[in-house]
Parts: C-alpha cells; structure tokens; sequence
C-alpha cells in the first residue's frame, strides 16, 4: 500500500511499534520542529486509517476495527511492517499490520471452569492482498511474539478469521481450540503456562474497571449496525452473512442466558431498548414479572 508521502523516512524501522501516542519513529532531520511533528503524526495516522480500512474490507466487516482514534482511546500496540524495497518514487509501501492488546477475560478451561486472565490478545491482522502468502504474516508475527516476548499457545485471538486460523496451524502448529462462549478463540497449551496471563497493568482508568468482561473488540460494530437480544433475533442469519461467509464467525457467536443478558445491557452505554427491558416496557421482563405477579394475585383473590 503506497503513500503520497515518504513512508520509509516516517517508519525508519522495518517493523514499527505504535502505541496510543502515535509518535513516528522515523528520521529526524536537522530544523526538526513542532509543526514538523504534528505533519508527521497526521501522516502516521492517515496510514493506520487506510489499513485499518483495507483490513475491515478484508474480513467483510461493516467498520473498521483499527483506526487512528481507536488508537488514541486503547492501550493497544500496532505493529506495522514497510517494504523499503519498494524503488518507486522512493517512498516505501506499507505491506501490513498487527494488532494486539491486553484484555481481561473470562476464558474456560478443558474442565469447563472459568479463570479471569488478562492475556495478549491478537485483534486485528492484515497484510496487502498482493502479497499474502509470501510469508509477511509470519514476519510480523514473529516480531511482535519477540517483543511482547509471548508464545503463539499464550495468545487469546479476537475472533480468527478462517486465513488467520490456517495461519496459526500452519506456522505455529495451534488446532486444537479450547470452547469458550465469547468470541475468543484460544488453544491447547493456554493454560498450562502459568506465566501466560501475567503482565504489570499500568493504571487504569474508572471507566475500565466497569467493562464488561470478555467484550471483544470487534463488539462496537455489533452496537452499531444491530439493536440487542432478542430484537435482533429476527434478522441474525442476515447479520451473520453481512460479516463475512467463515463458518467460524458464524458458529462462534456468543450465545447468552437471560441473566448474562441483562448484566451486559446494565454494563452496555444506554440504548432505548435495553431502556425498555430493564425498566419494564412491554414484553420486557420486569413487564412479564409484573403481569405475572398480578396474575397469581388475581388468580389468589379469586380462590
Ligand atoms: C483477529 C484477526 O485479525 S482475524 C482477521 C485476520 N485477517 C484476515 O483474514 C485478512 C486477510 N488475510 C490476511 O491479511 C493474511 O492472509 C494473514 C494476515 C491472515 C496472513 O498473512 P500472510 O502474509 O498471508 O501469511 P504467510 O504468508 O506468513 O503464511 C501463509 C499461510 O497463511 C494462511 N493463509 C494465508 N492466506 C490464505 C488464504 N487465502 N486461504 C487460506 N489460508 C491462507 C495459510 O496457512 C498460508 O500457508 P499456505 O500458503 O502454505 O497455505
């Protein structure tokens, strides 16, 4: 993916680490000044905004999942992968990126017990469609594991892709899954390393104590293009196919129980119909409690 502007010279690096401050790494040239940096930070955002596009194409996703913004509001790492080959014009093309990120989680085990971990997370992958499978993906993969130093078996994945899992299982021979209820696909081996989920947590903000845990992060997007369960009971087969044709996606939607339900509308921002259920509308629950209650009494005063 080419850029009207020098991608070799912002990105120095092959592969380039960003983080929620955005700061390119690249050349600093004599003169450096602060409205050098600010061109060069709009440039470095300007790329994650495409990729983050060209990968939500990729995958049939209806947004996309990585964008500047997003960045700038999550402790998530990008890894980005540059071709400095690339002669034309001299500028460099972007071949890729890796996301990943801390999250807590439940996950179940073999035993079907749930264990609150905070494991690396892989979030979102992409590299250029002319160059897939030329080995890239392993490239950057690589790097990131090196640096995050993590082992493929301690890694949670945010919903694979069927490429991302052919991926795995080709490279770092993962297949077998442990079943999880979430959308977090996890392998044999994630918990037999118990220094998988240890990390030092820098300080957390109030408002991240209260998310919910195991929100993927690709869960914003359900937010915006679907009301809540069961509303959205009657079109989730079309859903389901508008995000893509992997079986994987499909199968491993979340199912929940009423009580789960209600926990994640009461932890979800304010939407009219989670309004609605909670406090009693029609056909709600609270609604049915009432008209049952007043039942049994109706039916008591009777007897
Ligand atoms: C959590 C998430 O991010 S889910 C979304 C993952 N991203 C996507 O699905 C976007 C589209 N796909 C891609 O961007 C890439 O194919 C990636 C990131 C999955 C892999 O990167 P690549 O550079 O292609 O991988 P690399 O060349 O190192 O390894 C190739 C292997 O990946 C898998 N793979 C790559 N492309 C495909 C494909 N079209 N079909 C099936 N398997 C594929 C295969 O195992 C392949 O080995 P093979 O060619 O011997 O069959």
């Amino acid at each position: 993916m080419e850029f009207p502007f020098d991608v070799d010279a912002l990105l120095g690096e092959r592969v380039t680490a960003v983080d929620q401050h955005l700061q390119p790494p690249g050349r600093r040239g004599p003169g450096y000044t602060a409205a050098h940096r600010v061109d060069l930070q709009q440039q470095l955002m300007t790329i994650i905004d495409e990729m983050g596009k060209a990968s939500a194409k990729a995958q049939n996703l209806p947004a996309p999942i990585t964008s500047a913004s997003r960045m700038q509001t999550n402790h998530h790492v990008l890894y980005i992968l540059k071709d400095n080959e690339v002669k034309t014009a001299g500028k460099g093309a972007i071949i890729g990126f890796l996301k990943v990120g801390y999250k807590k989680l439940f996950l179940l085990d073999r035993h079907g017990v749930h264990n609150e971990v905070e494991p690396l997370c892989v979030l979102d992958f992409y590299i250029h469609e002319s160059l897939q499978r030329h080995g890239y993906g392993k490239e950057l993969f690589q790097c990131m594991m090196q640096r995050e130093r993590v082992q493929p078996h301690q890694l949670a994945v945010d919903r694979p892709s069927e490429k991302l899992l052919c991926f795995l299982r080709k490279h770092y021979n993962l297949q077998g899954t442990i079943p999880q209820v979430n959308n977090f696909v996890i392998f044999e081996g994630f918990f037999a390393d118990q220094h998988a989920p240890v990390r030092k947590l820098p300080p957390k903000r109030a408002e991240e104590e209260i998310k919910p845990y195991s929100l993927t992060d690709r869960e914003f997007l359900k937010e915006e293009v679907e009301p809540p369960w069961p509303f959205n009971q009657s079109h989730s087969l079309t859903r389901s196919s508008s995000l893509g044709n992997s079986p994987v996606r499909t199968c491993l939607k979340p199912f929940l129980n009423e009580q789960e339900l209600l926990r994640n509308l009461r932890l979800c921002p304010p939407h009219v119909a989670a309004h609605q259920l909670l406090n009693g509308a029609e056909g709600g629950p609270a609604a049915r409690r009432r008209r049952t209650s007043s039942l049994t009494r109706s039916e008591n005063t009777s007897h």
